[in-house]
């Protein structure tokens, strides 16, 4: 008998059979065993599966997340494996475990409670996490996203258990890369990145905002099959401003102060350097909720240099902007028909500012032009040409007008007479009755859209933009609402959140192996996801598609994605690259390489890379490289082992 970790002993039996199935010697050290080992370093290299489930033995199977299906192993998996009597004897499919975990998540009253036993389910069983995610995107996303994320971070300092993505320090720096390299996943291909300055619309939460990169991350593979292995989700943690936080004996992050300048800039430099240096040139940056100016600023520094995008500023933008196409099906208006007032003058309202501004270019007017379409207020006021210089940083300057100031929103509204209205403000019933009411008047369809994230900060409710038009806005939110039952009709206005666009540019950036991302890219995620929306979902009141048909609409976007890079062949890696990369890395360039040539059927192509959210086999397979070949296993009773195999 052999020591266990857990209480205490595997049978001989049981270790017996498995070696011989896997063709390992008891001896760890003898070349049969070197040899196995090295082909299952290489088909995880080239499938992207880290874990072998036959070198994981007894208790640990039920331990590890990856490997674990709970009752819906087999009595010949729980023999081989050496779980057998570790379980009930009741064997479950995985529908049968997800009716359990709906009727588990529905016992619980409060939102927090849920999103806790979501994540206990993570990490318990991660297989069955994403499935029930993916297949219930309308009941879980809500949880595991916003708005109950939200409070999730500004919780987490009571809620944190286990790690989940790394946190990276100011104090880290000149050691970027070996706190990086303490990950344990080798092939990690998207990261998703914030240092909590500006958590959805709720502020600086720190270290606490690490609540948001797991959120985004466990989208891009329960809405684009993208691989739970390969993404890393990461705190920058250079201290916090939030003085609530700095006081709080339960915070989980630096102490102190937020690092400006200089130093702070330095070690973002050193941070990016540090992933390609581990993870190779086109892992995928993804910058999220960081303050205003830096998300900017970022992203023109790295945005031609690295494979990254600021999700804030470009995702928001592409779902805005796919909204403002499908709504053309309703109004008959083309985008030059419009005049555009923007609440709000941070990330999300430049981005889609400047998207909309591409998207007219796409029909034919002059950028000027375009712009001069382009109305912006923020705090202060409508933004004119007579602002302090100061006030008018970056893309800011763009939309200033030539204007007498004015300062209050509904005088601005009456003044400008917007066909559509954007907030992005973070503050919470901006758009008053009256604004709403004002909005109706000259509009038939007023376009109105509350994009502050999470719920409670959006600028009005779905109810308030329904009842103050007769029930003639055409209106989306950033987080969910309710059905709103306006005179007898209930009216489901869509949610305009950047889950419908990150995912989907993920897949096809990572998939196409892009080194770097152009705007173009969400231009055609903006016109993907309008052609996903059908007429019956106007019909409904909403500018986007179900919720739960997302998966197909990044899948979409995948496909818009990999013909634009394949027909920019600049923007993808080039073969000399590829060759470093996987040189680096170890890896044989020739098997990689062979997926580098354009697909024909795109669609497929992508198909074949996603994530399988159904149980594979447990079985032990074994292979002859390239080629991975399943091995014939034999499903023998420990009982009926003869003398001679028991002693082996
Ligand atoms: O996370 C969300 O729901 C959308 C988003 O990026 C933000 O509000 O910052
Ligand atoms: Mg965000």
């Amino acid at each position: 008998m052999s020591q266990n970790l857990w209480n205490g002993t595997v049978s001989k039996q049981t270790q017996c059979l498995t070696n011989r199935i896997l063709g390992v010697s008891s001896a760890n050290n003898s070349p049969t065993h070197k040899k196995k080992d090295a082909g299952i370093r290489q088909y995880h290299e080239v499938t992207g599966d880290i874990i072998c489930p036959s070198m994981v033995q007894g208790i640990d199977h039920l331990r590890d997340p990856r490997l674990n299906k709970g009752l819906a192993f087999t009595l010949e998996e729980r023999q081989v494996l050496g779980i057998h009597g570790l379980q009930p004897a009741r064997f479950k499919t995985q529908e049968e475990q997800l009716e359990l975990c709906k009727i588990s998540i529905n016992r619980y009253q409060e939102d927090l409670n849920k999103y806790l036993y979501l994540v206990d389910l993570q990490d318990r069983n991660e297989r069955l996490f994403f499935k029930l995610l993916s297949e219930n995107v309308e009941m879980m996303m809500p949880i595991v996203y916003t708005p109950t994320v939200g409070l999730a971070c500004q919780k987490f300092g009571l809620i944190y258990r286990r790690p989940r993505g790394l946190f990276v320090t100011i104090h880290d720096r000149g050691h970027v890369y070996d706190v990086l390299r303490n990950w344990p996943e080798p092939d990690v291909r998207a990261i998703v990145v914030t240092d909590g300055e500006r958590i959805l619309g709720l502020g600086d939460l720190g270290a606490c905002g690490m609540g948001i990169p797991v959120g985004k991350l466990a989208l891009y593979t329960a809405l684009a099959g993208i691989h739970p292995h390969q993404c890393l989700p990461i705190m920058v943690d250079v201290g916090t401003n939030n003085k609530d936080l700095l006081e709080d004996p339960l915070y989980i992050g630096l102490r102190q102060k937020r690092v400006t300048g200089a130093e702070y800039d330095e070690f973002i430099d050193e941070f990016m350097s540090a992933i390609v240096k581990r993870y190779g040139q086109n892992t995928l940056i993804q910058f999220e909720d960081f303050g205003n100016h830096n998300a900017f600023r970022f992203l023109d520094k790295y945005r031609d240099s690295y494979c990254t995008f600021n999700d804030d500023i470009q995702g928001t933008a592409a779902v805005a902007v796919g909204g403002l196409y499908a709504s053309t099906r309703i109004t008959g208006k083309t985008f030059a028909d419009h005049k555009i007032m923007f609440v709000g003058a941070g990330e999300a309202a430049i981005g889609i500012a400047d998207l909309c501004c591409k998207a007219m270019e796409a029909d034919g007017i002059p950028q000027a032009e375009a712009r001069g379409k382009i109305w912006m207020a923020d705090i202060d006021g409508l933004l004119t040409t007579t602002r302090k210089v100061g006030d008018l940083h970056g893309h800011k300057k763009f939309y200033a007008k030539d204007h007498s100031p004015v300062k209050n929103l509904l005088e601005i509204v009456k003044e400008i007479k917007p066909t559509i209205l954007i907030g992005a403000s973070a503050t919470p019933g901006l758009f008053t009755p009256e604004i709403l009411q004002e909005m109706a008047k000259y509009n038939e369809r007023p376009i109105v859209f509350a994009l502050s994230n999470p719920t409670s900060r959006a600028e009005c409710t779905a109810e308030a933009a329904f009842k103050n038009t007769e029930g003639r806005v055409i209106f989306s939110s950033g987080s969910p609402f309710p059905p709103v039952n306006y005179n007898g009709k209930i009216i489901k206005p869509g949610q305009g959140n950047n889950a419908y666009i990150f995912p989907g540019v993920a897949l096809g950036v990572i998939a196409t192996l892009m080194h770097h991302i152009p705007d173009d890219v969400f231009l055609i995620a903006a016109r993907e996801l309008a052609a996903c929306v059908r007429d019956e979902d106007l019909e409904s009141g909403s500018l986007y598609p179900p919720l739960d048909s997302v998966r197909e609409v990044s899948l979409r976007i995948a496909v818009g994605i990999t013909k634009y890079a394949y027909a920019k062949e600049n923007i993808l890696m080039s073969a000399e690259e590829m060759r470093q990369k996987y040189h680096r890395e170890g890896i044989a360039a020739k098997g990689l390489a062979s997926t580098y040539p354009e697909p024909e059927d795109k669609r497929k192509w992508l198909e074949g890379q996603l994530y399988n959210f159904n149980y594979e086999s447990s079985m032990p397979i074994t292979w002859s490289w390239p080629q991975p070949t399943p091995m014939k296993t034999r499903a023998v009773k420990p009982t009926k082992l003869t003398e001679k195999e028991e002693t082996c």
